[in-house]
């Protein structure tokens, strides 16, 4: 059968093991072709092929529900769930989506992005089944690094405790989140993973009861029980937490072993009450260089299948904000023994494994443990300490509680580094940093800026780690700065609260947040082609703004424009509006951002124009509400 006639997972069963293993043989290969092709995610789908397989021979899709954790490594499911001939879009405007979508599929029963949610979810729909008295069954699947979210812990803890509904839970084990998994139940797992008596059970029982007569290929679910038994005699400890709090336990079993985890998952699909199947993959099995390297192909852009190498960009480009955001931290780090920086399992995101490998003890990677990281971060600042909790923009929403509550209300010094704050692309609404400026300027005690360029990032670095009057955060976007000069020391701190004049005009006054600024400057160009002069001003602070100096402006040109790179509701636009309110400035305000939308995955540009904030677009905008009877057609 090839993979393309299959459009419902249902199809699977009755295949035998050679027609699934082919069929696992042509999921990686049109996985591998499509994220060389279009980028995405790598190794984690590679490395769930069989378990996909498996899982779906052994249930019945037209009634179970499936939850996948994050669902980057789901591109096998979406292969075997209709998409595979929209395959090619993956992750591209209007294409096929890099996570689960319940709008996109009806065998994506949950979407997510977010990691740490699924067994929630999956119990969530389990307790529901129950109470419509139904019968069909409820997975959840997730990876050793998610297991490290709290969220994981508090379902388990509540599933643990409910011995009558039936949930099955597959740890996906392949001791990695991104970088290497960090923590306790990390290690737990490995120790479990890789005992010897397991192994040996694993590899040799297996062999032997093929040798006896009738059971042929695959093991009969008595023999299965015999090999858990036997597990468990040798290795005490093998699931012992797990069963402790009230799941059965299953495994580990080999996550590539297409026989073994059908008879496994049959087996275990019986049991009444939570169960966990404990599933050892490779990630990024049967690509070689991804199984090596498996850092770097987590997620790749378009690269050469036969070299790994990525696609070579057309043109040099300017360091990676976090590139330099790093690079900083780590210089000053070098003279300051207080500065710590935290990672939540993003160390090559963020650009902190830089800092790890120079100063591995000013370094501290919680795993995908948010909300953990800021209260770290606070109990450090209350002991005289500098911590920078380098956390993505979306990722800290995790945090919001801890932010308020441990940080702000006690007025502690953490630094705050937001990146991907703004239109992320690809991975679309779940990971866009949407909402930093209004989440954050509306609590007391945090300064909220953000830098125009890389070199003013920099500053805003030195800035961030000596101010000690509260909290203070600092956004800065995905991707590759705007290519000015960088400095290698001796970086100016930025006066908080003070904006930057960058341009004089008595016709429109335009506030610039953060990477909104150099357009703003070429807005104010294509305006002044049109007769219309305007003053740019680098607002750099959203809280304190700069009343100072807009106030006045404000009330003398009679016209503002403020234009930020995130949720309009609640942004830089409305604290300019509050200002000129407060101070009893009443004049006219266009605000220029993102509306009340959800911005899918598509690149940023083509993000930015669909929502109207291109340079022209905006220039185009402003000209329609403030000069209308200057107006011609701007070339967009
Ligand atoms: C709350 C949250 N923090 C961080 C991330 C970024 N992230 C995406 S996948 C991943 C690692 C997940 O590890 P694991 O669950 O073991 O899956 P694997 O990639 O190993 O298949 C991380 C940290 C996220 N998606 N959600
Ligand atoms: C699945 C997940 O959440 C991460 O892999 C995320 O996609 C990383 O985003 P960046 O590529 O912007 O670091
Ligand atoms: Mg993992």
């Amino acid at each position: 059968m090839h993979l393309s006639e299959i459009t419902h997972p249902n199809q699977l069963h009755g295949l035998s093991l050679r027609q699934l293993e082919d069929i696992a043989r042509q999921i990686r290969e049109k996985h591998l072709q499509t994220v060389a092709a279009s980028g995405g995610h790598l190794g984690p789908g590679l490395g769930v092929v069989e378990l996909t397989v498996a899982l779906y021979q052994t249930l019945d899709l037209d009634r179970d529900k499936v939850v996948w954790d994050v669902g980057h490594q789901a591109y096998p499911h979406k292969l075997l769930t209709g998409r595979y001939k929209d395959f090619h879009t993956l992750r591209q405007k209007d294409g096929v989506a890099g996570y689960l979508k319940r709008c996109e599929n009806k065998f994506d029963h949950f979407g997510a992005g977010h990691a740490s949610t699924s067994i929630s979810a999956a119990l969530g729909m389990a307790l529901a089944r129950d109470a419509k008295g139904e019968d069909y069954k409820c997975v959840a699947i997730i990876g050793d690094g998610s297991l490290t979210g709290g969220m994981a812990l508090e379902a388990i803890n509540h599933a643990g405790h409910l011995p009558k509904t039936n949930l099955m839970v597959i740890l996906n084990d392949n001791e990695m989140s991104i970088s290497p998994n960090v923590g306790a139940i990390s290690r737990y797992l490995n120790k479990v993973r890789l005992s010897d008596p397991v192994q040996f059970i694993s590899d040799n029982l297996e062999e032997q009861f093929k040798n006896v007569p009738f059971f042929g290929e695959s093991l009969t679910p008595e023999m299965e029980r015999v090999k858990e038994g036997m597990k468990r005699l040798a290795v005490p400890k093998v699931g012992a937490v797990i069963e402790e709090l009230g799941f059965k336990y299953f495994g580990p079993i080999d996550g590539h072993n297409l026989a073994e985890l059908t008879t496994t998952l049959k087996h275990a699909h019986k049991v009444a009450g939570p169960v966990l199947v404990h599933v050892a993959t490779v990630k990024g099995k049967g690509y070689a260089l991804a199984e090596k390297d498996q850092v770097g192909y987590h997620a790749q852009n378009p690269f050469n299948l036969a070299t790994g190498k990525a696609v070579p960009a057309t043109k040099p480009k300017p360091p990676k904000y976090a590139k330099v955001f790093a690079h900083t931290l780590t210089q000053l780090a070098e003279n300051n023994p207080k500065i710590v920086g935290i990672t939540a399992a993003m160390a090559t995101g963020t650009g902190l494994d830089k800092l790890q490998k120079k100063l591995p003890k000013q370094y501290i990677d919680v795993g995908i443990a948010e909300q953990h990281a800021v209260t770290l971060a606070a109990g450090l600042a209350c002991e005289g300490m500098r911590p920078v909790a380098a956390i993505y923009s979306t990722f800290l929403q995790r945090a919001y509680d801890q932010l308020i509550h441990d940080v702000c209300i006690q007025k502690l010094p953490v630094f705050f580094c937001l990146d991907r704050a703004g239109i992320v692309g690809a991975d679309g609404p779940t990971h866009q940093g949407m909402y930093d400026i209004a989440y954050l300027r509306c609590i007391p005690n945090i300064v909220v800026m953000a830098p125009k360029d890389e070199a003013e990032l920099q500053q805003m670095v030195v800035t961030g780690v000596n101010y000690t009057e509260g909290a203070i955060a600092m956004r800065y976007p995905r991707g590759n700065g705007v290519g000015v000069p960088l400095m290698e020391e001796g970086w100016e701190p930025i006066e908080i609260g003070k904006a930057e004049l960058l341009r004089s005009g008595d016709d429109v006054l335009l506030l610039g947040y953060g990477t909104m600024v150099y357009p703003a400057m070429q807005v104010a160009e294509i305006l002044s082609e049109h007769g219309i002069e305007a003053t740019v001003v680098n607002a750099r602070f959203v809280k304190p703004l700069d009343e100072e100096l807009i106030l006045p402006l404000a009330k003398r040109i009679g016209k503002v424009v403020t234009l930020e790179e995130g949720c309009i509701m609640g942004g830089f636009g409305t604290a300019v509006t509050e200002a000129l309110q407060d101070n009893d400035v009443y004049v006219p305000v266009k605000r220029l951002g993102v509306p009340d939308i959800l911005v899918d995955h598509a690149t940023p540009d083509e993000s930015k124009a669909s929502l109207g904030l291109t340079s022209p677009q905006m220039a185009e905008t402003i000209l329609n509400a403030f000069f209308k009877s200057k107006e011609t057609a701007v070339v967009s």
